[in-house]
This record gives C-alpha cells, structure tokens and sequence, in this order.
C-alpha cells in the first residue's frame, strides 16, 4: 500500500541531549513538501562529524536532532516540482548540496552551494522552516540536511544524487561522506602529482581514503600518522606504505618528517580535526611547494596557528569540504567508477 502523502511512523536514534545515549524512538515522519525527497533509508555509516555534533561542540548541533549524513536508501515520495528523482530510485543523501543556480554552484570555483544551507544549519527545512520529524508533535531537528540515523528522511531535492540501482547499498553508502571526502582532497583541492611524497594525519574512513587517492594519483610514498599503532595493519592496504606514531617521539611530529623526507612532504592531510596536528602538519611540508589541506572539522571557536614566514616561504594552507566533489553531479561517477573497480583516477 502506497505511503505517498500520508505521515509515516518509524523507527529512528534519536539524540536527545549532547553525549547522552541515542534513543530508538517511534518517529512521524511527514511527507515531502515542495522540492522535497523522501527516502527510506536502507544502510547508513557513522562519521566523526556525527560524533563531533552528538559531543555538544558543534554550535549547529540543536537538540533533540537525527544524527546521520552518510547513507543509501530508496525515494519513497517526492513533493511538488521534484523532477530529477522519482519513487523507486536509488540515492545517496548529500549534505553537500548542488542546486546549480546559485552563485557558488554558478561560480566554478567550489563545489559548495548556497541554496539550502540556511535551513540544513537551522535543522528545519527551507519551505517552512519546520522540521518533518516529530514525536507525539513535538519536533526533532534535521541534522545536516540528512538525518539518516532513520528508517526514513526527509531532504531537499538538491541534497539527492540518483545512482546505478544496480549498485549494492550496504558499500556506496560509504560515497556519501568519508571516502569522497578523502579521494577529493587528494584529486581536487591537492591535485597531488605522481611522485609526491604524501602525509597523512589520522587514519580514519577519511584518513584512509586519503592514502587510497594518493597510491592512485601515483604517490611515491604515503606516511601514515597515528597515535594508534592498531591503524597500521590496515591502513597498509590502502597504499600506506610506512607508518609513525607521534608517541614513539621525542621530537615535535613535524621535525620527525621533515628528517624522514630530506627537507619536508610535498602534500599533507590532516584528517582529525585537532588545530594542533594542523600546525604539525602544514609546518611537515617542503619549504617552496609543501602544500596541507585541512579535511577534520575543529571544535567551534578553535583557531589555527603558525609562523607566517611558513607561508611566506612557499608552503600553502587550504581546506576541503567533501574533497571538493560536486555532489549531485559526482557521486553517481564515483558510484559508477566503484561499479567498474576501475582506477578511480
Ligand atoms: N571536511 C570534510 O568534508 C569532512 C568530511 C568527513 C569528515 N571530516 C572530519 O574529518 C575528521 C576525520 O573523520 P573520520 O571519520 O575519519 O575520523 P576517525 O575518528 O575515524 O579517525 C580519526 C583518526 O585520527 C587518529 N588521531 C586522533 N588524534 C590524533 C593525533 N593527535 N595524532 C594522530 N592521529 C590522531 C585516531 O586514532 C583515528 O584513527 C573528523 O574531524 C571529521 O569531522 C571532514
Ligand atoms: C562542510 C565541511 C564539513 C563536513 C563534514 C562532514 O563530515
Ligand atoms: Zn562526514
Ligand atoms: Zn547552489
């Protein structure tokens, strides 16, 4: 029987207060206005935002909230004007939206948009500025646009990339946050050549999709950084090809690599999110060329540091959201690149 316009009950985690328990609630989910998706959501994978946001550090993070931004599932309706999807396709939510009308989508130069960013921060939807989950009427906010800590969603149209239904879900899920994340670091805000001594800080989902991307752009060396020894063994099999732990120095981490790659590391990634480790890691790169690109999300109100003359002689400091991948446009590539076990370059 069909769901289309009525509210559907389900199950969802909801976290009801910063670093408390989430919660498995009975959760009404009211169906997509205008420009709206509903999705049933079928596999979704935990991110460190989502641990960052549930820790109360993250001033966007309003509660109650459905956690959740990196997922697969199937449209089970759509609102009013919604063209591109239809029920019955597969889709990957993106919290990084791609309208193609407004001025960062038109401009070239990012692949951040600005459409439906003012409602996704807020946890409501841009039409009402209301949520679509509810509990007995009282309302539980959006988490990133995405929310897919729950059987089924809500989101903007321009927040949905269609997919190969042939694609198995369980594993692209994974394209929705962590892997694009990491590959377009090293492809699009990097733009690492082959032979490049890469460094890589935190050997997490992103972490690893970092080494991954730098052994397909034909990386010379992948330096893997952790404080936990446990992470070698598999980071191994991602194109890792030696490993340091801060803890087995003395010396600042930064002066560690600079011995260990005569003179410093032409790419670094800091995918932690500790300002700390982003100083160790652009003060890691070659003077001249070295270039780090900050990917982990730093607690509200934490600033970065270092010697201008770092910049000044030559190293450059940038950043990426989502690796620089236009969302709706680029994850059904990566899908269909994952589908062909091609070389991801
Ligand atoms: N910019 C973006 O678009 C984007 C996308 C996804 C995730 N992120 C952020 O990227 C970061 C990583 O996400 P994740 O899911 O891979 O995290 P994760 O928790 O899975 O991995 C973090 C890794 O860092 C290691 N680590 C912690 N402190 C360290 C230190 N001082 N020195 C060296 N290693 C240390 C941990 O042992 C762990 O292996 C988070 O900050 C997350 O919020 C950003
Ligand atoms: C928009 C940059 C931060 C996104 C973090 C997703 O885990
Ligand atoms: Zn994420
Ligand atoms: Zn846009």
């Amino acid at each position: 029987m069909s769901t289309e316009g009525q509210v559907i009950t389900c199950k969802a985690a909801v976290a009801w207060e910063p670093n408390k328990p989430l919660v498995i609630e009975d959760v009404q989910v009211a169906p997509p206005q205008a420009g709206e998706v509903r999705i049933k959501i079928l596999f979704t994978a935990l991110c460190h935002t989502d641990a960052y946001t549930w820790s109360g550090k993250d001033p966007e993070g309003l509660f109650p909230c459905i956690l959740g931004h990196e997922a697969a599932g199937i449209v089970e309706s759509v609102g009013e004007g919604v063209t591109e999807v239809q029920p019955g396709d597969h889709v990957i939510p993106c919290y990084q939206a791609e309208c193609r009308e407004c001025k960062f989508c038109k401009s070239g130069k990012t692949n951040l948009c600005g459409k439906v960013r003012g409602a996704t921060g807020a946890g409501v939807m841009m039409n009402d500025r209301k949520s679509r989950f509810s509990i007995n009427g009282k309302p539980i906010y959006h988490f990133m646009g995405t929310s897919t800590f729950s059987q089924y969603t809500v989101v903007h149209d321009v927040s949905v990339a269609k997919i190969d239904p042939q694609a198995p879900l369980d594993k692209v899920c994974l394209l929705g946050c962590g892997v694009p994340t990491g590959l377009g670091a090293v492809w699009n805000t990097a733009k690492v050549e082959p032979g490049s001594i890469v460094a890589v800080f935190g050997l997490g989902t992103v972490g690893l999709a970092v080494a991954e991307g730098a052994k397909a752009a034909g990386a010379s060396r992948v330096i893997g950084i952790d404080i936990d020894p446990k992470k070698f063994d598999r980071a191994k099999n991602f194109g890792v090809t030696e490993f340091v732990n801060p803890k087995d120095h003395d010396k600042p981490i930064q002066q560690v690599l600079v011995d260990l790659t005569d003179g410093g590391v032409d790419y670094s990634f800091e995918c932690i999110g500790n300002v700390s480790v982003m100083r160790a890691a652009l003060e890691c790169c070659h003077k001249g060329w070295g270039t780090s690109v900050i990917v982990g999300v730093a607690a509200s109100g934490q600033e970065i540091s270092t010697r201008p003359f770092q910049l000044v002689t030559g190293r450059v400091w940038k950043g990426t959201a989502f690796g620089g991948f236009k969302s709706r446009s680029q994850v059904p590539w990566l899908v269909d690149k994952y589908m062909k076990k091609v070389n991801l370059m």
